[in-house]
Order: structure tokens, then sequence, then C-alpha cells
């Protein structure tokens, strides 16, 4: 039989507030054998945060700690706090042929993309508009106003990178949106094992 699963990488970014969050929530369902990347962070819990489920919360000398051990894939500076991906766990589900999924900023997607090009694939997600986002991050009622105004006003960066993405999702419809994140992670898995078919195939040739 062929082997059709092989370790790949999806990763999502886009403006906090635009719905990534909530997009996976509604897609795990209809994704095999997929393994969500647990971000180490340096910002405070939310109400209803789980160490170890949402992120793992640690402080700025532990965070500093992990990079000089280079324990991290990439990590960047977000909103003013740290945020990483540990490579051990990455590397583990990898080699167990895992769909790795990434919600990481547009930092952190440069940097896994510079490393890992060949087993990356990746989605922008925004909103139809900057309103929809500010509207959206206020009826969260996650955040303090001093928070909500720094992810509004990192918005325009973050967008401003959309092009460097493989897929682009404006999330207006959630379903709408969910269907299409579906799709591309189908794919992502397709195109993983493409070059061992292409092997296959040529062999024919031989
Ligand atoms: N580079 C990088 N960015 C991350 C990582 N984890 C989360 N982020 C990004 O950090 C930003 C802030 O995330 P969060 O504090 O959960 O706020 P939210 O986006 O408003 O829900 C988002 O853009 C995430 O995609 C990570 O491990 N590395
Ligand atoms: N398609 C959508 N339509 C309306 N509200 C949405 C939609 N997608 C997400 N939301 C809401 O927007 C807010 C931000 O979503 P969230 O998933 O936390 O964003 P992110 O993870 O990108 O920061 C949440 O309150 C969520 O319920």
């Amino acid at each position: 039989m062929i082997k059709e699963k092989k370790g790949a990488i999806l990763i999502l970014s886009g403006p906090s507030g635009c719905g990534k969050s909530t997009l996976l929530k509604e897609v795990y369902k209809d994704i095999d054998d997929y393994y969500f990347s647990i971000s180490t962070t340096t910002r405070a819990p939310r109400v209803g945060e789980v160490n170890g489920i949402d992120y793992f919360f640690v402080t700025k000398e532990e965070f500093e700690k992990d990079i000089q051990n280079d324990d991290f894939l990439e990590y960047a500076k977000v909103h003013d706090n740290y945020y990483g991906t540990s490579l051990k766990p990455i590397n583990k589900a990898l080699a167990e042929g895992k769909l790795v999924i990434f919600d990481i900023d547009v930092q952190g997607h440069e940097i896994v993309r510079n490393k890992l090009d060949s087993i990356v694939t990746s989605v922008f997600i925004t909103t139809p508009s900057l309103e929809v986002l500010e509207t959206r991050l206020n009826s969260r009622n996650t955040d303090s106003l001093e928070i909500i105004e720094k992810r509004i006003k990192n918005a325009k960066g973050e967008v401003e990178y959309f092009q460097d993405y493989d897929y682009l999702i404006i999330n207006d419809d959630l379903q709408t949106a969910a269907k299409q994140l579906v799709c591309i992670a189908n794919i992502t898995r397709i195109k993983s094992t493409l070059f061992e078919k292409k092997n296959i195939v040529s062999s024919w040739l031989n």
C-alpha cells in the first residue's frame, strides 16, 4: 500500500480577533490525524485558558532561558509579549506523519518557512474589514481596552504580509471559512506525499 500520510505543516496567521481559534475549533472534527502546536508565551492567561492546553504560560525569565537553550523552532515578540514554538514536540509529530497545525504570527511564519519550506503550507486569515475586526475583539470580551487597542494598532502591519501566504481566507461567514480551511488541510496532506508518488510513477519509465 502507498503511504498516504507524511508529516506536513499548516500555518495559520492573521490579526488578533480575525477568528483563528474559533475556526480551528470548528474544523478539528473534519481533519484527520493532526497535531496542534501548543505555543509557549509570557502573556498572562485569560479567564478560562488552561496551561498546557491553550498555551504554556511562563515568565519572561523562563522564556529567555529556553531561547538560550535553543529550544525553539521559532519565537517572536508579538503585542509586547514573547511567543514561541518548542522544537521537540514538532519533530515528534512530524516523525509520526501528523499534520502539524500552527497558529503563529507573521514573523513566526517567515522563520518556519525559511527553515522548513518544503513541508509548509500557509494560510492568512482575516476579517472583511478593520471595523469587523474591532467589533470581534470587543465582543470577545477577553481583554482590556488597552490590550484591544494594541491589537487593532498592530493589525494593519500584520495584514501587510498576506501576499507571503499560499492561501487567503476572509472569515466572514464562519461555515464558509471553515469549509475552505478543511479543503486547504486536505490538500496539504495530499501534497506531502507527492514526491514519493512521483518516484513511484517515474519508476515505470526505467
Ligand atoms: N511567532 C509566534 N506567534 C505566535 C505563537 N503563538 C501565538 N502566536 C501569535 O500571537 C498573537 C497573539 O496571540 P494571543 O495572545 O493568543 O491573542 P489573540 O490573537 O488575540 O487570540 C497571534 O497572532 C498568534 O498567532 C508562537 O508560538 N509563535
Ligand atoms: N465568522 C465569524 N463571525 C462572527 N464572529 C466570529 C467569526 N469568527 C470568529 N468570531 C468571533 O470573533 C472573536 C475573535 O475570534 P478568535 O477565534 O478568538 O480570534 P483569534 O484566535 O484570531 O484571535 C470571538 O469572539 C469569536 O467568537
